[in-house]
Parts: C-alpha cells; structure tokens; sequence
C-alpha cells in the first residue's frame, strides 16, 4: 500500500479562504473587524519566524493584526500589565502569547491572566475543562487543525479506534479530547507506556505528539491506518550542505507511508493547519463576542 499524503499547505489555505470569506461578511454586514493580538516575550529564532507568518496571514485574510514584541528580560508584572490592556480592548478579539516563555516568566499564570473569551490558543483553564466536559471552548489550534484534516478525510470518525503518542497540554491532552468528543475509542501513549508498537498497531488512527525524530516506524502500524505527524524536528543535514538543516516529523515517513492509509508529511501537514486554525478561532471569538452566529466548519 502506498499512503495517501493529506496535503495541509493546500487544506490550510483552503481555511484561510474560509476565514477571509467570514471577515469580508462581519465588516460589510456588522461593521466589524476581528482582531488578532500576538505577544512575543524575547528573540528565540523559530517563534520570531512564526510570529512575522502570523501577522502577515492575520493581515491577508483581512483582520487587524497587532503584534507586540518585548524584551526577554520583560518583567511577569509588565506582561500581566499588557495583557490585561488587551483583555479590555474592545477592537481585540483574540489575544496570544508565543511560546516558550523565558524561564523566568510563569506561562500558567502568564496564559490564566487572558481574558477566556479571547484565548485563541485554548490554553486557559476555564477553556481546558468547558472541552474536557464537551462544552463550547476556544479549542487548541494544533489538536483542531488534525481534527480537520481527519474529519475531511474520513467524514465521520465515530467508532474508530486512535492513539495519541505524547501527553502535553499542548496537543496530546486536547487531542484526545477532541477525538473522543468525536466518538472515537482514545489510548493516550506515553514514554511509560508498555509494548507502545502493540498499542499503536491496533490504530485505525495515529496522532504522533512527541517531540522525538521519527521515532514511529512503519512496522508499527496497521496497514491503511491514517497517520497525523504533529512533530516537528530540526535534524543536522550536512548531505545538503555545511550547517543545512532539515525537518522531520515523530514517524518515519517512508517506511510509514508504505502501510498506511494516509499520512500527514512534514513539513506541509499539521504545522501550516496551526496559524489557519489560530485565525479560524479568531473569527469564532469575535462572532461569539458580537452575539454572531458562529462560522461553519471552522469549530470543533
Ligand atoms: N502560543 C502558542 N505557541 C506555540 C504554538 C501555539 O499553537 N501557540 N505552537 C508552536 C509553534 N507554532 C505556532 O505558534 C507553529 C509551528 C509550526 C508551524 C509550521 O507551519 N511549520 C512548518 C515548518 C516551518 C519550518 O520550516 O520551520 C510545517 O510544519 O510545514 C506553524 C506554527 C509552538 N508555540
């Protein structure tokens, strides 16, 4: 079996599409632009490569984008103090804090201090339990991308049986949430887990969430499992070329996509659906904020 690779360049400009089509209604019909704030605490390279794609993607579907960048040797008091400005500006509609944090800033008490109804990440307590108990919540936008890609792959996904390997707050608890929200049966894997290839081979879908390079290999999964490949690591290439570097996923990908059903690559699978579902959420906050009907499709 040869995989059929879930393209998530193509689908999360597809949403982006979605998104741009909600904020040219909220503006011509209500008067309303949504509005992103993105915080960014430091110059750790990879979040300033994701924050300058945030903005500028924040501006193409038409929204207002703010981006604040400060020093990393901002103070948790001078944060909390920007973020309770933004919790009270009516013209934001969604706030986010990049992470990682400098280690001296406390990133629980840093995310409980935005305002609930704007934490377009999802990350705040109150949003983690309304989802844990099946309610309406601003969901995590990693866990809502993969469970796009799999609703538009499969349709329905009730009665199908899915391991999540990896237990962050992140992505592994909310995925699993998601996926049993969905009626999947859900084993949450983890680095204690025993005999994890046998846990994994009864998969009919695997989520891969653990920050280790290709750590899945293809004899691990059942044959025409669909695969989604949330890591995302740097590897040393010197075949390409002194200090070239390239990424790789949490699985294998050519011993796996030679069993699998489909498979997320990497890049170009989950990581481009994370800032499409960080707009896609945006838009949801300012309809919920406006008493607005919700977008279609771009909610779990
Ligand atoms: N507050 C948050 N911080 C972080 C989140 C998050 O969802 N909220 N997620 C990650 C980083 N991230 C977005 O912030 C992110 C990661 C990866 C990608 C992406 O498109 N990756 C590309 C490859 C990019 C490359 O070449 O390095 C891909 O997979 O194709 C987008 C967003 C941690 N922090």
């Amino acid at each position: 079996m040869t995989a059929t690779i879930i393209d998530g360049k193509a689908f999360a400009a597809q949403v982006r599409g979605q998104v741009a089509q909600h904020v040219t209604r909220l503006k011509d019909d209500h008067g309303i632009t949504p509005g992103l704030a993105v915080v960014l605490v430091g110059a750790d390279p990879a979040s300033e490569v994701y924050v300058k794609s945030k903005g500028k993607m924040t501006k193409e579907v038409g929204m207002k984008s703010v981006e604040h960048r400060l020093a990393d040797t901002t103070s948790e008091a001078e944060l909390l103090t920007l973020i309770d400005t933004l919790n009270k500006d009516d013209t934001i509609h969604g706030i986010l804090v990049q992470l990682p944090l400098p280690d001296h800033l406390n990133e629980d008490l840093v995310i409980s201090a935005i305002d609930p109804a704007k934490d377009v990440d999802g990350f705040h307590i109150s949003n983690v339990g309304l989802l844990g108990t099946g309610q309406k919540s601003m969901v995590p936008c990693t866990p809502l991308g993969c469970l796009m890609m799999l609703r538009d792959h499969h349709g329905t996904l009730s009665g199908m049986d899915a391991v999540v390997i990896g237990r962050s707050n992140i992505v592994g608890k909310p995925m699993a949430q998601l996926l049993l929200n969905d009626s999947c049966t859900v084993t949450v894997a983890h680095s204690r887990t025993k005999d994890l290839a046998a846990v994994v081979r009864r998969a009919d879908i695997v989520i891969a969430a653990v920050g280790r390079p290709e750590m899945v290999p293809g004899d691990w999964i059942k044959p025409g499992a669909t695969i989604i490949d949330v890591g995302i690591n740097r590897l040393d290439a010197p075949e390409r070329g002194e200090g070239k570097t390239r990424l790789v996923g949490d699985v294998d990908f050519d011993s796996c996509a030679k069993v699998a059903g489909a498979i997320t690559p990497v890049p170009g699978g989950v990581g481009p659906m994370t800032i499409a579902c960080l707009l896609a959420n945006t838009v949801t906050a300012c309809c919920r904020a406006h008493d607005l009907p919700e977008p279609e499709g771009l909610t779990a």
